[in-house]
């Protein structure tokens, strides 16, 4: 059996982290802020902007939560952006994804400064995580490569494969891997004989978006298989990875719920606090 990597559990460690470098903010009169703005009223999109809000809020961090209609222009959201990039309250903006039908992401995203950008979204910080630079990295791959050092799992000269290629997970996994000198290669819907690159991975991330899509007979023997899919299937949470036989197979492996998900929040609330030391001038290596 693989041996389970408890994402609930390093959440919490990372976020006590976070909470300690809170309170040393507040000790020089400094407090934290997000915000957080959700479009319209996608049962899922609402129940996790308030984990991310009841997440921040423990740790010292003063959230905000502006619900607007899923009616709400482009124009009015963007002006909304434009108040929120100059209110000092506020050091990190996060857009709920994703937008409703009328709105233009991209738009979106640019609007937001890139030194509030907490998502890592903007192309600024795309563009610095792609040069090496210092810049805000997106939370979910964020979170996976902490789930591994926590683990003490090397990606160092690994094979390294992720399936998917969303500007949101897929892509900025591969850079960080990268960067950790992991042999990185990315599959897609697109690629020819799937299973020939899975069998070869060492590191094996699953963001593809289709239940159990991953089984164990396409997963080498010992790899440690990253989950990142939240999928619903008849009301349950469900990943990519069909847990069953890749718990047999699999050296490493996370569970979902209880694995990526809780690090992605971990690390927004990361991200807020190195958004604030940032505007605090105080030591921080994100020089945006
Ligand atoms: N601008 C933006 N930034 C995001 O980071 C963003 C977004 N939009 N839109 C939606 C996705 C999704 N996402 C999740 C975060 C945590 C869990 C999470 O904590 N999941 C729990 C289970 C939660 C449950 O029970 O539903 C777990 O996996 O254990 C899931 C999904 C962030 N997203």
């Amino acid at each position: 059996m693989a041996q389970l990597i408890d994402g609930k559990q390093w959440a919490l460690v990372s976020r006590e982290e976070t909470a300690k470098t809170v309170s040393d903010l507040k000790t020089n009169g400094f407090t934290p802020g997000l915000v957080v703005i959700l479009l319209g009223e996608h049962p899922a999109s609402m129940s996790y902007v308030k984990g991310k809000d009841k997440a921040a809020t423990a740790v010292g961090i003063h959230s905000e939560l502006i619900q607007l209609p899923t009616s709400t222009t482009e124009a009015a959201l963007l002006q909304l952006i434009e108040r929120l990039n100059h209110d000092d309250r506020y050091h990190g903006i996060l857009v709920q994804l994703p937008l409703p039908q009328h709105m233009n992401e991209e738009t979106v995203i640019r609007a937001i400064s890139p030194q509030k950008d907490v998502d890592g979204f903007h192309p600024l910080n795309v563009g610095a995580l792609t040069s090496g630079l210092p810049g805000f990295i997106p939370c979910t791959p964020l979170g996976v490569m902490k789930l591994l050092a926590y683990e003490g799992i090397s990606v160092e000269g690994k094979n390294a494969v992720v399936i998917g290629r969303s500007n949101i997970v897929g892509k900025p996994m591969a850079q960080l891997l990268l960067r950790a000198n992991a042999t990185v290669t990315i599959c897609h819907s697109k690629t020819h004989n799937l299973a020939s690159f899975t069998r070869e991975a060492d590191l094996l991330i699953a963001a593809i978006g289709r239940p159990n899509f991953i089984t164990g007979d396409i997963v080498k023997p010992g790899a440690t298989v990253i989950d990142v899919g939240i999928n619903r299937v008849d009301g349950k949470l469900c990943g990519d990875v069909e847990f069953s036989t890749v718990d047999h197979v699999a050296g490493f492996l996370t569970p979902v719920p209880g694995g990526v998900g809780p690090m992605t929040i971990a690390m927004l609330l990361h991200n807020t606090v190195e958004a604030a030391m940032l505007m605090a001038n105080m030591d921080t290596d994100k020089a945006l």
